[in-house]
């Protein structure tokens, strides 16, 4: 966390979803946030969280803001954004065009809008994100949408100027991109990755 914060990044993600291998305790995410008051907004990463996950998660953590993962429809979104009292990012998978026709029923009910691949057919072990799989960057391209929204999807740096170039983006998340292996985070991609971003 100290790569991305000494970079600059303007969030750092927690993953509360117990089958990635990126998940992390409510206490160690605890002692991050407090590592990083001031210096970056904390997130967390739900999927489908039922009501006792993130009343016990956002009692111990201090999030800034909760992303929402799975299947939530925009009636949950609107129901955890006011029963937890903090901003909803909502995470939208794409993969052709049509799939932005599901974007309007969310801007009422989320802060944030995140476009992200969907997970790959067919591979046993595919999470509903972080999978380090880009979607075509061109669907989105001359989009605007009343909510700000972020990139999400395969992103890494050797592509970051490329994918914000196309789709227009001017925020982006990045997780597969700067690690090792999965749930092992990398110091010098992250800085990396965050110098391009700063260049950009
Ligand atoms: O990262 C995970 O393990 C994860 C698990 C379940 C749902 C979402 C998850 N990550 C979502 C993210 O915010 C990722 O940053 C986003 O999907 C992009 O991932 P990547 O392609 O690995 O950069």
């Amino acid at each position: 966390m100290n790569a991305a914060l000494k970079g600059g990044a303007r969030y750092i993600g927690f993953v509360f979803y117990p089958p990635s291998p990126r998940s992390i305790t409510p206490a160690t995410a605890a002692e991050l946030a407090r590592h990083a008051a001031g210096r970056a907004g904390c997130v967390g990463l739900f999927v489908d969280p039922d009501d006792d996950t993130l009343a016990s998660i956002t009692r111990a953590v201090p999030l800034d803001m909760i992303q929402l993962h799975g299947d939530e429809s925009p009636a949950r979104v609107a129901d955890i954004r006011e029963r937890y009292g903090r901003p909803v990012m909502k995470a939208l998978k794409i993969s052709v065009p049509e799939d932005l026709a599901g974007v309007e029923a969310y801007l009422p009910v989320a802060d944030r809008l995140l476009f992200d691949a969907k997970a790959p057919k067919g591979k046993a072990d595919a999470l509903p994100g972080g999978n380090a799989v880009a979607f075509d960057w061109r669907i989105l391209a001359g989009k605007s949408w009343s909510r700000p929204w972020m990139l999400a999807g395969g992103i890494n740096p050797e592509n970051l100027a490329e994918a914000v170039e196309v789709s227009g983006a001017r925020s982006v998340d990045v997780s597969s991109g700067v690690e090792v292996k999965p749930g092992q985070k990398d110091p010098e991609r992250i800085a990396l990755f965050l110098q391009k971003a700063r260049s950009l």
